[in-house]
Formats: C-alpha cells, structure tokens, sequence
C-alpha cells in the first residue's frame, strides 16, 4: 500500500532513473483500457469522463487502447485549462487522431453523454490531485454517473474519494471497479469493492533508492520565524574539536534555524573560534562526564533535535555520560562516532538515528557483509532489534528501520577523508527536525553524498569536509 505523497515521491524517482512519467501514463491508460477490456466486450459504447489533470490523462490514453469499441471521450471545463503538458499532449493526440471528443463546460451539457445508454463509464475525473469536495462540473457529473446502473470503472480512486483515508468530502464517484497503479491505496480499503492493481513499470529501484522524489516537501512558507526550521543542540568535543563544530556547521547549512553546542570548557573557545555562528554552552571540565549531564538534560529539553557523539571520545566517563544522557531524554536525537557503542544498552525513550559506518556497527552488535543488498537485509534486523533508525555509511549508504530499507547511492570514494561524518550527522539531525527518522536519514545521507559529488568535481581527491558544507545548499537544489 503506498500513500498518495509517497507516490508522488517514487514517481519523481522513476523520472529521475529514466522512466519519464509520460511513459507511466501511457502504461496506465493501457491498463485502464484492459480493465475495460474484461467489463465489457468489443464494439461497446464506453464513454470516458475525464478531468483537466493528470487522472484526465490516463484516459485520454485509454481511448487509444480503445480502438475496437465505440468510445466517447469527455473532458470536464474547457481542453485550454488542462493542467499538465503530458494530459494535454494526449488529449492533443485524440485531436490529431480524430477519434471522437466532448467538451462539457456546462452541466447542462451532460445530458448529451447519455450516460445511462452506454455499457460502461470510465470515471477519470479527479484522483489523487483532489482537494475537498467536487466542484462543478465534476459534482454533477458524479451525481449524473451514479444515477445510471452502467458499470463504472474509476481510473485510480473514485472521483471525489481520498485516496489516503477512503473519505469523500462530499458527493464521490460510485464505482463498480477501481483500477489502480503500481500499488493498492490506503484509502480504497474500505471501499469494498474490487480493486486491480496495475504495474506501470516503476522498477523497485525507484522506491529502494534514495532520488530527488524523496526531496519534495522542502518548502518554506513565507513567512516563518526563527525556531520554525529547528533548533539543535550538539553534545560533542573534548578530545576533538573540529567534529562537533563540523556537524553544527552542517546543521545550519541543511536549513536549521539555530544550532547550540555544549561541549567541555576546555575546548568551548576553540569552538567558537570555528564559526559565530554557533551558540557554545560550555560544561566544567576536559570531557563529558556523569557531572554534566543534568545541564546536558535542561539545555536538551528545549530543542528539537539533538546530535549527540561527534567528538566526544570513547573515555569511560563520557560513555557513562552518554548511557545517563539518553535515559533522561525523550526527545529526537542523531547519535554518531563514540557514542553509538552506548545505544544497544540503554533504556531510552528517545527516537534515535544512529549513525555507524560498518566498524562502528559491529562494535554495537550489528553485522555487516561485502554484499550491500545482504548488508542492507542486516541492517534491517539489527535495526528491528534495537527498535531504532540505522543509517549505515558505505559506498550504498543502507537506511532502515524496522519498517522499510532505503539505500542511498550518492558519495564517492573521496569522502573517505576526514570530517564528513561529522557533516552527515549534523545534515540528518537538521532534516530530523522536520521528518521523520527513517526519511530524515535517508533525505541525509542522499544530500550528503551529493554534496561530496559536487565537491569532488572540483576538488578530486583533495576534498575536505568544509567543502561538503559548502556545498550543502547546491546539493539541495538539484
Ligand atoms: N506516479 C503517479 O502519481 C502517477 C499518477 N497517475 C495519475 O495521475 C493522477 C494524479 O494526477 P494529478 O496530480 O494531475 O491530479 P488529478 O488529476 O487527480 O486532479 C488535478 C486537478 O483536479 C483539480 N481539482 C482538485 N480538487 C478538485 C475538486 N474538489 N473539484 C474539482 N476539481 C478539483 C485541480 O485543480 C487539478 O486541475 C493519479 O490519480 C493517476 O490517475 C498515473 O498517470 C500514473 C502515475
Ligand atoms: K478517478
């Protein structure tokens, strides 16, 4: 079952890996007109009820399926307001091809369809694009399809239903049969009626791998205030500095609106050195240690994310630190570097995104192996096991919850160097505050690697981490 934005995303993905989704629509109107094809037999009078949008699209190509029956293609509104240049090529074929069009831009006009006389309706009105109830003429003409006992194929959901709760904001298609694509809707559950599902020829590819799809949902409105795009704090440093500082510098440059460092004090002047742009929190002493945590907890308590571990060593104490820290949090947290060993141990009710590369993963538990689609099946478990997000680095980054397993193809061997896990946990905290762990991880290390891509471009193997930071904001773009 896949819901109607996730669609959307994997749509974006198969675009991205070559499959454009005129090619997807041209595979769902073929299959909407198989559908038609078991309904009812050649030479049939079906008359196709069709939208401005892209649902309107699928039927235009059905009619070209077509061929052997009497079919009458309707358009809802006037052909200049269809919505998408791949609908509005199709419908320009049907032109060209002079097989037989309406145009209903009254209710009146409904009447000529004569629905009750045909032996089947084709509803492509409205699909996964409808907002609220049907507006004219799209109500009268579902209350004009119902009134008929023509058997009705809905072409994805039935007009004016929602495909992700079934609900109908008012009046909705009656449908005899739903013909849906790549995969069943939440929302035609509980319809109770039959649904086929149809393979437009998505690879699984397009949902396995991480694409520019996943990206969606990244705007910011208008108007928005500082704390709107997250506020994070990193718990790190002690025997490093640059870590910490890295990740924070990251999480800014991913879009967080304010990021809080609290490190040792031996080592706060030096992280604010890197970058005013950072609010150091400094605690007593040269490390993390059990003394520090309840300050730790309060400054916690008030951000949305926190990146705990980069630069915070593998000192008993700091492990012990780590341990009390994450029993007293219930908050979001990206957990990387030394602190990661603590996870597989503590009681928590954080929701963490732990971020090992492969050694760091067996030193928690987990295994790992050459092969990345059986790395990627470990992960799985390992992940189910401990009840959290694992975003294991590698040459295919594998994401997986105990849910779902994503694999993000972006990075090149350059990123080896120093520094960029530091960035990735600080770009994966920064999404964090805004998704959810398994889509935040995996929106992270998509970013992150293409971020790398972009600076070994130019710099090859000289890269460094900072370069990745800079380039954060390209990397989004594309
Ligand atoms: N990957 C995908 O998502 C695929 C989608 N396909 C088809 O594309 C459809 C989605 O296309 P679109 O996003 O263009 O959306 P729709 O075609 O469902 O609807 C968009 C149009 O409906 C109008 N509209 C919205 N709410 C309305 C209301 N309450 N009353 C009247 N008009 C309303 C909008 O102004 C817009 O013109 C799917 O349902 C499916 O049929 C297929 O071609 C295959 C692949
Ligand atoms: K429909």
């Amino acid at each position: 079952m896949i819901r109607a934005d996730r669609m959307a995303a994997v749509d974006a993905n198969a675009a991205a890996l070559g499959i454009p989704r005129k090619q997807l629509m041209e595979s769902s109107g073929n299959a909407v007109a198989r559908v038609v094809r078991t309904e009812v037999d050649p030479g049939s009078r079906i008359v196709l009820v069709c939208g401005r949008g892209n649902n309107g699209g699928d039927a235009f190509v059905a009619a070209r399926f077509l061929g052997d029956y009497d079919v009458e293609t309707a358009i809802l509104g006037r052909p200049a307001a269809i919505g998408t240049d791949i609908a509005r090529e199709n419908w320009d074929a049907l032109q060209e091809a002079d097989l037989p069009t309406t145009t209903i831009t009254d209710t009146i006009h409904l009447d000529g369809l004569a629905l009750e006389d045909a032996d089947c309706i084709v509803d492509a009105m409205l699909g996964t694009g409808v907002t609220g109830a049907l507006r004219e003429p799209e109500a009268s003409a579902a209350r004009a399809i119902n009134a008929t006992d023509t058997p009705v194929v809905s072409v994805d959901v039935p007009s004016g239903v929602d495909a992700d709760t079934g609900d109908a904001a008012g009046v909705a298609v009656d449908a005899d049969h739903v013909v849906t694509f790549h995969d069943s809707k939440p929302g035609l559950e509980s319809l109770d009626i039959p649904v086929t599902v149809a393979d437009i020829g998505i690879p699984e590819a397009a949902e396995l791998f991480v694409g520019p799809g996943d990206l969606r949902g990244r705007g910011r409105a208008a108007e928005s205030h500082k704390g709107d795009h997250g506020e994070l704090l990193v718990i790190g440093g002690g025997p490093y500095t640059g870590a910490p500082a890295l990740s924070a510098q990251a999480a800014l440059r991913a879009g967080a609106d304010l990021v809080h460092v609290a490190c040792p004090a031996s080592v706060a002047a030096q992280i604010q050195s890197y970058s005013e742009n950072l609010i150091v929190h400094p605690f007593e002493g040269d490390r993390f240690a059990p003394r520090a945590v309840d300050t730790v907890v309060d400054l916690a308590a008030e951000q949305d994310v926190v990146i705990c571990g980069p630069g915070l060593g593998s000192h008993d104490e700091t492990l012990a630190a780590v341990e009390s820290f994450l029993e007293s949090y219930s908050g979001r947290a990206v957990v990387d570097a030394d602190a990661l060993s603590v996870v597989p141990r503590v009681e928590t009710d954080a929701t963490l995104i732990c971020t090992p590369h492969q050694g760091e993963l067996i030193k928690m538990g987990g295994e790992t192996d050459d092969d990345w689609e059986r790395r990627a099946e470990l992960v799985a478990e390992f992940a189910a096991e401990i009840g959290q997000t694992l975003l294991v680095k590698g040459a295919y980054d594998v994401i997986a919850d105990s849910d779902e397993t994503r694999i993000s193809r972006t990075g090149n061997p350059g990123m080896t160097v120093g520094g960029t896990g530091d960035v990735l946990a600080g770009v994966v905290g920064s999404l964090f505050t805004g998704r959810e762990p398994r889509d935040a991880a995996a929106v992270g290390a998509y970013i992150n690697g293409r971020a790398g891509d972009l600076a070994f471009e130019e710099a090859g193997y000289g890269l460094v981490a900072t370069d990745l930071i800079e380039r954060l904001q390209e990397a989004f773009e594309q």
